[in-house]
């Protein structure tokens, strides 16, 4: 189940996603997001960090990382410490995939023991996709894509052959056990993808298909110019 909000900006993807984050607290006590790397999600974080929650309930998980230091440039566990993590945000709980492990294989077992202790299903995703269709680090030409759409593990090891660094990604299966799942779409070209991935196609040329065809998890595309 697929809903497209149009005009989309920051401040109504934080809206979105404070709302839900509050909900949970209130229903649950504590609530659990899972947010991207990339450009597209730094103005949602800039717009969600000093929203009025109870920040000390959140735990902000990732839905992949790059096998590099946290203080890396291309880290997404430095993007969500210097971008989201600050002001109220700053209180929440961080659940980070980067161990001490030389690569990605070797801390996948941390990373999916981590993962597995936190409570499912998840409150939110804040998913990304990538101009070939890719999302989390599910790459189309991935030798490991095939695992990543059916393996029931919440998470595995990406060596993505176009992309930098190995990578820690959700597995399609943890990136459908969330309550609901938000994708932004900013301009044309990943307009165009989109449009790309609702023709019909195989899965593995453009993983993102995946997310948009199963009917069990509420997928809502935020679209903006
Ligand atoms: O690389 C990562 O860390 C991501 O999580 C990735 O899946 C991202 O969401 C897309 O590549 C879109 O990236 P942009 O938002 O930069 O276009």
């Amino acid at each position: 189940m697929t809903t497209e909000h149009s005009h989309a900006t920051p401040a109504s993807i934080a809206d979105a996603i404070g709302q839900a984050l509050a909900t949970a607290i209130a229903e649950r006590g504590t609530a659990l997001i899972a947010v991207s790397g990339g450009r597209s999600p730094i103005p949602i974080f800039h717009a969600l960090r000093s929203r009025p929650l109870d920040w000390s309930r959140v735990t902000v998980a990732l839905v992949d990382e790059r096998w590099v230091a946290p203080d890396h440039p291309d880290s997404n566990e430095r993007l969500v410490r210097s971008e989201l993590l600050v002001d109220r945000a700053a209180a929440a709980a961080f659940v980070p995939m980067k161990n001490a492990a030389a690569d990605a294989r070797g801390g996948q077992p941390g990373c999916e023991a981590a993962y597995r202790a936190l409570p499912r299903p998840l409150d939110i995703i804040l998913l990304g996709m990538g101009e070939d269709g890719h999302t989390a680090s599910l790459f189309p030409d991935a030798p490991e894509l095939r695992a990543g759409l059916e393996t029931d593990a919440l998470t595995i090891a990406v060596t993505p052959p176009a992309a930098p660094h190995q990578r820690l990604s959700l597995t399609l299966s943890a990136i459908l056990a969330s309550r609901r799942i938000i994708l932004p779409i900013s301009g044309a070209a990943k307009r165009a993808t989109y449009q790309a991935a609702l023709s019909p196609g195989p899965v593995e040329a453009m993983p993102i298909r995946a997310v948009l065809r199963q009917g069990g998890t509420p997928v809502e595309l935020w679209i903006s110019d």
